[in-house]
């Protein structure tokens, strides 16, 4: 969605790794907002994010087409069915968010036509929803997921970190402090025990407000309250910082 910061240009050095030509999608997509104040505010640089690309990786192409472009007269999402993905976290709070990124991907890859796509596993949830969307449309495209990308504070680089002041963007460490706790924690700590923990770290910090904190299977993605042998799980949060709402996650080990 632009506003590009080294998140985005990782995914397209992993595109190069794979890929002869990697085409940049930058669009911001009005119908997976569901808070017309975080679509209003949301940064938007393209001339800024195509001279970033070019410097970088100057054979690229950037498609950037506007609403009517994409939408025409009708701005409206389709309605996808993926399952227990979408039930929970992203899906819970922001509602109709993924029927708008099932849209806007389904049309995108439509469009380009690409034999592989990169999603950061910073929207790990959009990441499987994705990952469902070309199972139920069988696009022919290959799903990658790439790292997320930290600064040196450990907080997960992402576009609407630019919302921040300097001091709340160090405050909002607190986010992957909080899941490395749980990581360290998982193994000898109930999910109960753990919830408890995140929720006092947040109530400490009285600029934060914790929107969720789950740890779900990677699969379903579906929160847990017991674990259970042989599934890999994940760590979840959503938190706000004054008005700008951050995600982030982690993988557990278990
Ligand atoms: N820190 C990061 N590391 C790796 N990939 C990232 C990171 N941040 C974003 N991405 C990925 O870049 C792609 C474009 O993301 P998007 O334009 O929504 O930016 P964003 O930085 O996630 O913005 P925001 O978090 O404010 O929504 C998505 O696949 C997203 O997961
Ligand atoms: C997947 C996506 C391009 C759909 O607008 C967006 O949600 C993003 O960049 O993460
Ligand atoms: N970065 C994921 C898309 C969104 O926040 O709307």
């Amino acid at each position: 969605m632009g506003a590009l910061h080294s998140g985005h240009l990782a995914l397209i050095g992993e595109a190069l790794q794979v890929c002869d030509l990697a085409v940049v999608s930058i669009f911001v997509n009005p119908t997976q907002f569901n808070n017309f104040s975080d679509l209003e505010k949301y940064p938007r640089h393209l001339e800024h994010d195509v001279l970033k690309i070019q410097a970088a990786y100057p054979d690229t192409l950037v498609f950037a087409p506007d609403v009517n472009d994409i939408y025409g007269a009708h701005v409206e999402a389709e309605n996808f069915d993926f399952g227990s993905i979408t039930k929970f976290m992203e899906g819970e709070f922001r509602t109709g968010h993924f029927n708008g990124v099932g849209t806007i991907v389904k049309r995108l890859f439509n469009i380009v036509k690409p034999d592989y796509a990169f999603f950061g596993e910073k929207d790990f949830q959009q990441l499987r929803v994705i990952q469902k969307l070309v199972e139920i449309t069988q696009q022919p495209v290959q799903i990658v997921g790439c790292k997320t990308q930290r600064e040196a504070s450990g907080l997960a680089k992402s576009s609407r970190n630019e919302r921040l002041s300097a001091t709340q963007k160090e405050e909002a460490k607190i986010i992957y402090e909080a899941l490395q706790m749980v990581s360290t924690n998982f193994k000898k700590n109930s999910i109960a025990d753990l919830k408890k923990q995140v929720e006092l770290l947040f109530k400490a910090q009285p600029n934060f407000e914790l929107e969720y904190f789950e740890i779900a299977d990677v699969k379903d993605l579906v929160p847990c309250i017991s674990k259970k042998p042989n599934t890999k799980y994940r760590a979840f949060i959503a938190a706000f910082v004054n008005q700008v709402r951050l995600i982030d996650n982690l993988a557990l080990n278990y």
